[in-house]
Protein backbone atom coordinates (compact mmCIF):
# COMPACT_ATOMS: atom_id res chain seq x y z
CA UNK A 1 0.00 0.00 0.00
CA UNK A 2 2.84 2.22 1.07
CA UNK A 3 4.85 1.73 -2.35
CA UNK A 4 1.65 2.31 -4.67
CA UNK A 5 0.51 5.42 -2.15
CA UNK A 6 -2.75 3.97 -1.49
CA UNK A 7 -3.22 4.69 2.04
CA UNK A 8 -2.57 8.01 3.85
CA UNK A 9 -1.03 6.65 7.15
CA UNK A 10 -0.31 3.47 7.97
CA UNK A 11 -0.59 2.63 11.62
CA UNK A 12 0.76 -0.56 12.76
CA UNK A 13 0.59 -3.38 16.18
CA UNK A 14 2.09 -6.45 16.71
CA UNK A 15 2.08 -8.59 19.92
CA UNK A 16 5.52 -7.93 20.66
CA UNK A 17 7.51 -4.89 21.22
CA UNK A 18 10.42 -6.05 19.40
CA UNK A 19 8.23 -6.29 16.41
CA UNK A 20 6.86 -3.32 16.75
CA UNK A 21 10.38 -1.64 16.57
CA UNK A 22 11.13 -3.53 13.29
CA UNK A 23 8.37 -2.73 11.95
CA UNK A 24 8.91 0.91 12.11
CA UNK A 25 12.74 1.03 11.77
CA UNK A 26 12.27 -0.49 8.26
CA UNK A 27 9.64 1.47 7.55
CA UNK A 28 7.08 -0.88 6.90
CA UNK A 29 4.51 1.03 9.00
CA UNK A 30 4.29 5.07 9.44
CA UNK A 31 3.38 4.82 13.21
CA UNK A 32 3.09 1.68 15.83
CA UNK A 33 0.59 1.37 18.59
CA UNK A 34 0.76 -0.46 21.50
CA UNK A 35 -2.58 -2.27 21.29
CA UNK A 36 -4.91 -3.01 18.92
CA UNK A 37 -7.75 -0.84 20.01
CA UNK A 38 -5.17 2.18 20.05
CA UNK A 39 -4.16 1.41 16.58
CA UNK A 40 -8.10 1.06 14.93
CA UNK A 41 -8.92 4.52 16.24
CA UNK A 42 -9.91 6.62 13.39
CA UNK A 43 -8.89 4.68 10.68
CA UNK A 44 -11.08 4.07 7.35
CA UNK A 45 -9.39 0.57 6.97
CA UNK A 46 -8.13 -1.85 9.46
CA UNK A 47 -7.00 -5.49 8.00
CA UNK A 48 -6.48 -8.24 10.32
CA UNK A 49 -3.51 -10.17 9.39
CA UNK A 50 -2.52 -12.84 12.66
CA UNK A 51 -3.33 -16.36 12.72
CA UNK A 52 -6.96 -17.35 11.83
CA UNK A 53 -7.66 -18.86 15.72
CA UNK A 54 -6.75 -15.36 17.04
CA UNK A 55 -9.07 -13.33 14.66
CA UNK A 56 -11.90 -13.29 17.02
CA UNK A 57 -9.98 -12.29 19.89
CA UNK A 58 -8.43 -9.31 18.54
CA UNK A 59 -12.15 -8.48 16.40
CA UNK A 60 -13.57 -8.10 19.87
CA UNK A 61 -10.64 -6.11 21.58
CA UNK A 62 -11.20 -3.69 18.32
CA UNK A 63 -14.83 -3.94 18.22
CA UNK A 64 -16.11 -0.81 20.70
CA UNK A 65 -12.78 1.39 19.22
CA UNK A 66 -13.56 1.55 15.25
CA UNK A 67 -15.01 4.60 13.43
CA UNK A 68 -18.57 4.56 12.05
CA UNK A 69 -18.30 3.68 8.72
CA UNK A 70 -14.96 1.91 8.85
CA UNK A 71 -14.13 -1.08 6.72
CA UNK A 72 -12.50 -4.32 8.57
CA UNK A 73 -10.97 -7.06 6.35
CA UNK A 74 -8.42 -9.73 7.42
CA UNK A 75 -5.95 -11.84 5.45
CA UNK A 76 -6.45 -15.09 7.29
CA UNK A 77 -6.04 -18.62 4.95
CA UNK A 78 -9.56 -19.99 5.90
CA UNK A 79 -12.77 -17.31 5.76
CA UNK A 80 -15.68 -19.58 7.51
CA UNK A 81 -14.34 -19.64 10.90
CA UNK A 82 -13.04 -15.75 10.59
CA UNK A 83 -16.11 -14.67 9.35
CA UNK A 84 -17.86 -16.68 12.25
CA UNK A 85 -15.01 -15.63 14.93
CA UNK A 86 -14.84 -11.85 13.62
CA UNK A 87 -18.59 -10.94 12.31
CA UNK A 88 -20.11 -10.92 15.65
CA UNK A 89 -17.79 -7.75 16.71
CA UNK A 90 -18.17 -5.76 14.36
CA UNK A 91 -20.30 -2.46 15.59
CA UNK A 92 -23.68 -1.22 13.57
CA UNK A 93 -22.30 1.15 10.04
CA UNK A 94 -18.67 -1.22 10.30
CA UNK A 95 -18.12 -3.27 6.86
CA UNK A 96 -16.37 -6.76 7.65
CA UNK A 97 -15.54 -7.74 4.21
CA UNK A 98 -13.26 -11.07 4.61
CA UNK A 99 -10.23 -11.68 2.37
CA UNK A 100 -7.87 -14.07 1.33
CA UNK A 101 -4.45 -13.04 -0.60
CA UNK A 102 -2.92 -16.14 -2.30
CA UNK A 103 0.88 -14.82 -2.05
CA UNK A 104 3.24 -15.35 0.49
CA UNK A 105 6.45 -17.33 1.48
CA UNK A 106 7.09 -19.42 4.35
CA UNK A 107 8.75 -16.89 6.18
CA UNK A 108 7.15 -14.50 9.09
CA UNK A 109 7.36 -11.52 10.22
CA UNK A 110 7.53 -7.47 9.39
CA UNK A 111 11.16 -7.81 7.69
CA UNK A 112 8.92 -11.09 5.10
CA UNK A 113 6.92 -8.66 3.50
CA UNK A 114 8.08 -6.95 -0.05
CA UNK A 115 5.97 -4.35 -1.89
CA UNK A 116 5.85 -6.96 -5.12
CA UNK A 117 4.16 -9.97 -3.04
CA UNK A 118 0.45 -9.34 -4.65
CA UNK A 119 1.65 -8.46 -8.18
CA UNK A 120 -0.61 -11.24 -10.37
CA UNK A 121 -1.71 -13.09 -7.23
CA UNK A 122 -5.38 -13.96 -6.92
CA UNK A 123 -6.70 -12.14 -3.97
CA UNK A 124 -10.29 -13.39 -3.23
CA UNK A 125 -13.01 -11.64 -0.90
CA UNK A 126 -15.54 -13.51 0.49
CA UNK A 127 -18.04 -11.26 1.58
CA UNK A 128 -20.59 -12.45 3.70
CA UNK A 129 -24.86 -11.93 2.37
CA UNK A 130 -25.83 -8.78 3.02
CA UNK A 131 -22.51 -6.76 2.84
CA UNK A 132 -22.43 -2.97 1.71
CA UNK A 133 -21.18 -3.64 -2.04
CA UNK A 134 -19.37 -0.51 -2.01
CA UNK A 135 -17.05 -1.53 0.88
CA UNK A 136 -16.49 -4.56 -1.17
CA UNK A 137 -15.81 -2.38 -4.07
CA UNK A 138 -13.20 -0.27 -1.91
CA UNK A 139 -11.46 -3.30 -1.03
CA UNK A 140 -11.29 -4.55 -4.34
CA UNK A 141 -9.84 -1.06 -5.61
CA UNK A 142 -7.32 -1.69 -2.95
CA UNK A 143 -6.16 -5.06 -3.85
CA UNK A 144 -6.01 -4.10 -7.69
CA UNK A 145 -4.34 -1.26 -6.83
CA UNK A 146 -1.35 -3.21 -5.25
CA UNK A 147 -1.33 -5.56 -8.72
CA UNK A 148 -3.68 -8.40 -7.19
CA UNK A 149 -6.50 -9.93 -9.38
CA UNK A 150 -9.26 -10.30 -7.26
CA UNK A 151 -12.50 -13.12 -7.36
CA UNK A 152 -15.31 -12.74 -5.21
CA UNK A 153 -16.86 -16.07 -3.58
CA UNK A 154 -18.80 -17.72 -1.25
CA UNK A 155 -16.91 -18.27 2.09
CA UNK A 156 -17.37 -22.31 2.40
CA UNK A 157 -16.66 -22.45 -1.36
CA UNK A 158 -13.12 -21.04 -0.75
CA UNK A 159 -12.65 -23.52 1.93
CA UNK A 160 -13.08 -26.12 -0.07
CA UNK A 161 -10.95 -25.08 -2.61
CA UNK A 162 -8.62 -24.17 -0.88
CA UNK A 163 -8.15 -27.45 1.02
CA UNK A 164 -7.33 -28.75 -2.13
CA UNK A 165 -4.87 -26.20 -3.64
CA UNK A 166 -2.93 -25.37 -0.33
CA UNK A 167 -4.38 -26.97 3.02
CA UNK A 168 -3.55 -30.46 2.07
CA UNK A 169 -0.70 -29.92 -0.01
CA UNK A 170 1.60 -28.17 3.16
CA UNK A 171 0.03 -31.49 5.34
CA UNK A 172 1.62 -33.66 2.98
CA UNK A 173 4.52 -31.39 2.75
CA UNK A 174 5.05 -31.55 6.77
CA UNK A 175 4.52 -35.37 6.49
CA UNK A 176 6.85 -36.53 4.14
CA UNK A 177 9.55 -34.37 5.70
CA UNK A 178 8.54 -35.90 8.86
CA UNK A 179 8.97 -39.62 6.91
CA UNK A 180 12.52 -38.32 5.51
CA UNK A 181 13.42 -37.42 9.34
CA UNK A 182 12.53 -40.73 10.49
CA UNK A 183 14.58 -42.04 7.53
CA UNK A 184 17.40 -39.70 8.03
CA UNK A 185 18.37 -42.03 11.51
CA UNK A 186 19.48 -44.79 9.55
CA UNK A 187 20.62 -42.90 5.89
CA UNK A 188 22.67 -40.43 7.68
CA UNK A 189 21.44 -37.23 6.34
CA UNK A 190 21.75 -38.93 2.53
CA UNK A 191 18.15 -37.58 2.11
CA UNK A 192 18.61 -33.93 2.62
CA UNK A 193 21.89 -34.05 0.81
CA UNK A 194 20.72 -35.90 -2.28
CA UNK A 195 17.38 -34.59 -2.47
CA UNK A 196 15.46 -33.46 -5.68
CA UNK A 197 14.02 -30.39 -6.25
CA UNK A 198 10.62 -32.05 -5.41
CA UNK A 199 11.23 -32.91 -1.63
CA UNK A 200 13.84 -29.35 -1.43
CA UNK A 201 10.16 -27.94 -2.10
CA UNK A 202 8.40 -29.69 0.41
CA UNK A 203 11.30 -28.46 2.85
CA UNK A 204 10.61 -25.35 2.28
CA UNK A 205 7.18 -25.61 2.55
CA UNK A 206 7.19 -27.51 5.98
CA UNK A 207 9.41 -24.78 7.57
CA UNK A 208 5.92 -22.19 7.22
CA UNK A 209 4.87 -21.25 10.98
CA UNK A 210 3.80 -23.96 13.09
CA UNK A 211 0.95 -21.81 14.72
CA UNK A 212 -0.28 -20.52 11.44
CA UNK A 213 -0.91 -23.60 10.08
CA UNK A 214 -2.47 -25.13 13.02
CA UNK A 215 -4.87 -22.84 13.12
CA UNK A 216 -5.90 -23.66 9.43
CA UNK A 217 -6.37 -27.78 9.73
CA UNK A 218 -8.19 -26.88 13.49
CA UNK A 219 -10.44 -24.31 11.23
CA UNK A 220 -10.86 -26.13 8.32
CA UNK A 221 -11.68 -28.94 9.53
CA UNK A 222 -14.54 -30.62 7.48
CA UNK A 223 -13.12 -29.44 4.24
CA UNK A 224 -9.29 -30.77 4.57
CA UNK A 225 -10.91 -34.11 6.14
CA UNK A 226 -12.93 -34.73 2.94
CA UNK A 227 -9.81 -33.94 0.54
CA UNK A 228 -7.44 -36.12 2.75
CA UNK A 229 -9.88 -39.10 2.69
CA UNK A 230 -10.01 -38.85 -1.39
CA UNK A 231 -6.64 -38.35 -0.95
CA UNK A 232 -5.48 -41.18 0.94
CA UNK A 233 -7.90 -43.50 -1.45
CA UNK A 234 -6.09 -42.89 -4.76
CA UNK A 235 -2.59 -43.01 -2.40
CA UNK A 236 -4.13 -46.75 -1.85
CA UNK A 237 -4.53 -47.55 -5.47
CA UNK A 238 -1.40 -46.64 -6.49
CA UNK A 239 -0.31 -48.42 -3.72
CA UNK A 240 -1.67 -51.66 -4.53
CA UNK A 241 -0.97 -50.84 -8.32
CA UNK A 242 2.52 -51.27 -7.31
CA UNK A 243 2.48 -54.39 -5.39
CA UNK A 244 0.23 -55.98 -7.81
CA UNK A 245 2.96 -54.56 -11.14
CA UNK A 246 -0.22 -53.18 -11.95
CA UNK A 247 2.18 -50.81 -15.11
CA UNK A 248 -0.44 -49.98 -16.85
CA UNK A 249 -3.05 -48.39 -13.85
CA UNK A 250 0.18 -46.59 -12.95
CA UNK A 251 1.16 -45.16 -16.60
CA UNK A 252 -2.54 -44.50 -17.10
CA UNK A 253 -2.67 -42.24 -14.19
CA UNK A 254 0.34 -40.43 -14.55
CA UNK A 255 -0.86 -39.12 -18.16
CA UNK A 256 -4.01 -38.30 -17.06
CA UNK A 257 -2.42 -35.76 -14.71
CA UNK A 258 0.41 -34.89 -16.73
CA UNK A 259 -2.43 -33.40 -19.48
CA UNK A 260 -4.16 -31.55 -16.52
CA UNK A 261 -0.66 -29.46 -15.92
CA UNK A 262 -0.45 -29.09 -19.82
CA UNK A 263 -4.08 -27.97 -19.72
CA UNK A 264 -3.34 -25.63 -16.83
CA UNK A 265 -0.25 -24.02 -19.10
CA UNK A 266 -2.32 -24.21 -22.44
CA UNK A 267 -4.84 -22.06 -20.95
CA UNK A 268 -2.55 -19.47 -19.64
CA UNK A 269 -3.28 -19.94 -15.83
CA UNK A 270 0.10 -20.85 -15.14
CA UNK A 271 0.68 -16.84 -14.11
CA UNK A 272 1.63 -17.92 -10.49
CA UNK A 273 4.34 -20.56 -11.17
CA UNK A 274 7.43 -18.47 -12.20
CA UNK A 275 8.86 -17.50 -9.12
CA UNK A 276 5.94 -18.97 -6.74
CA UNK A 277 6.94 -18.91 -2.96
CA UNK A 278 10.38 -19.06 -4.12
CA UNK A 279 10.47 -15.26 -3.73
CA UNK A 280 13.40 -14.44 -0.70
CA UNK A 281 13.08 -12.27 2.07
CA UNK A 282 15.43 -9.09 2.01
CA UNK A 283 18.69 -9.85 3.38
CA UNK A 284 19.33 -9.84 6.97
CA UNK A 285 16.23 -12.44 7.45
N1 LIG B 1 2.40 -16.48 5.40
C1 LIG B 1 1.73 -16.64 4.28
O1 LIG B 1 2.29 -17.09 3.29
C2 LIG B 1 0.29 -16.28 4.22
C3 LIG B 1 -0.43 -16.07 5.38
N2 LIG B 1 -1.78 -15.80 5.31
C4 LIG B 1 -2.56 -15.58 6.53
O2 LIG B 1 -2.15 -14.35 7.07
C5 LIG B 1 -2.30 -14.34 8.47
C6 LIG B 1 -1.01 -13.80 9.09
O3 LIG B 1 0.06 -14.61 8.69
P1 LIG B 1 1.54 -14.01 8.55
O4 LIG B 1 1.48 -12.58 8.17
O5 LIG B 1 2.29 -14.96 7.70
O6 LIG B 1 2.04 -14.15 10.04
P2 LIG B 1 3.16 -13.34 10.88
O7 LIG B 1 3.70 -14.34 11.85
O8 LIG B 1 4.10 -12.63 10.00
O9 LIG B 1 2.27 -12.28 11.66
C7 LIG B 1 1.33 -12.69 12.57
C8 LIG B 1 1.09 -11.61 13.61
O10 LIG B 1 0.05 -12.07 14.47
C9 LIG B 1 0.37 -11.77 15.81
N3 LIG B 1 -0.29 -12.75 16.69
C10 LIG B 1 -0.04 -14.06 16.80
N4 LIG B 1 -0.87 -14.64 17.69
C11 LIG B 1 -1.65 -13.65 18.16
C12 LIG B 1 -2.69 -13.60 19.12
N5 LIG B 1 -3.08 -14.72 19.76
N6 LIG B 1 -3.29 -12.41 19.36
C13 LIG B 1 -2.88 -11.30 18.71
N7 LIG B 1 -1.90 -11.28 17.80
C14 LIG B 1 -1.29 -12.43 17.52
C15 LIG B 1 1.88 -11.87 15.87
O11 LIG B 1 2.37 -11.11 16.94
C16 LIG B 1 2.28 -11.30 14.50
O12 LIG B 1 2.44 -9.91 14.60
C17 LIG B 1 -2.67 -15.76 8.88
O13 LIG B 1 -4.03 -15.81 9.20
C18 LIG B 1 -2.36 -16.59 7.65
O14 LIG B 1 -3.24 -17.69 7.54
C19 LIG B 1 -2.42 -15.63 4.10
C20 LIG B 1 -1.73 -15.78 2.93
C21 LIG B 1 -0.33 -16.15 2.89
O1 LIG C 1 4.86 -20.47 0.54
C1 LIG C 1 3.99 -20.99 -0.18
O2 LIG C 1 4.29 -21.79 -1.10
C2 LIG C 1 2.58 -20.71 0.06
O3 LIG C 1 1.74 -21.56 -0.22
C3 LIG C 1 2.21 -19.38 0.63
C4 LIG C 1 0.82 -19.29 1.12
C5 LIG C 1 0.51 -19.76 2.38
C6 LIG C 1 -0.76 -19.64 2.87
C7 LIG C 1 -1.74 -19.08 2.09
O4 LIG C 1 -2.99 -19.00 2.59
C8 LIG C 1 -1.46 -18.59 0.83
C9 LIG C 1 -0.18 -18.70 0.35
Amino acid sequence: MKAHGLAGEIVGHAKSAETRATALEIGFVDRVAATAAEAVVGADLVVLAVPVGAMGAVAAEIGPHLAPGATVTDVGSVKQAVIDAVAPHMPEGVHFVAGHPIAGTEHSGPRSGFATLFVNRWWLLTPAPGTDPAATLRLRQLCEGMGAKVDEMDAAHHDLVLAVTSHTPHLIAYTMVGVADDLRRVTDSEVIQYSAAGFRDFTRIAASDPTMWRDVFLTNKEATLDILGRFTEELFALQRAIRLGDGDHLHAYFTRTRAIRRGIIEAGQDTAAPDFGRVQPPAGE
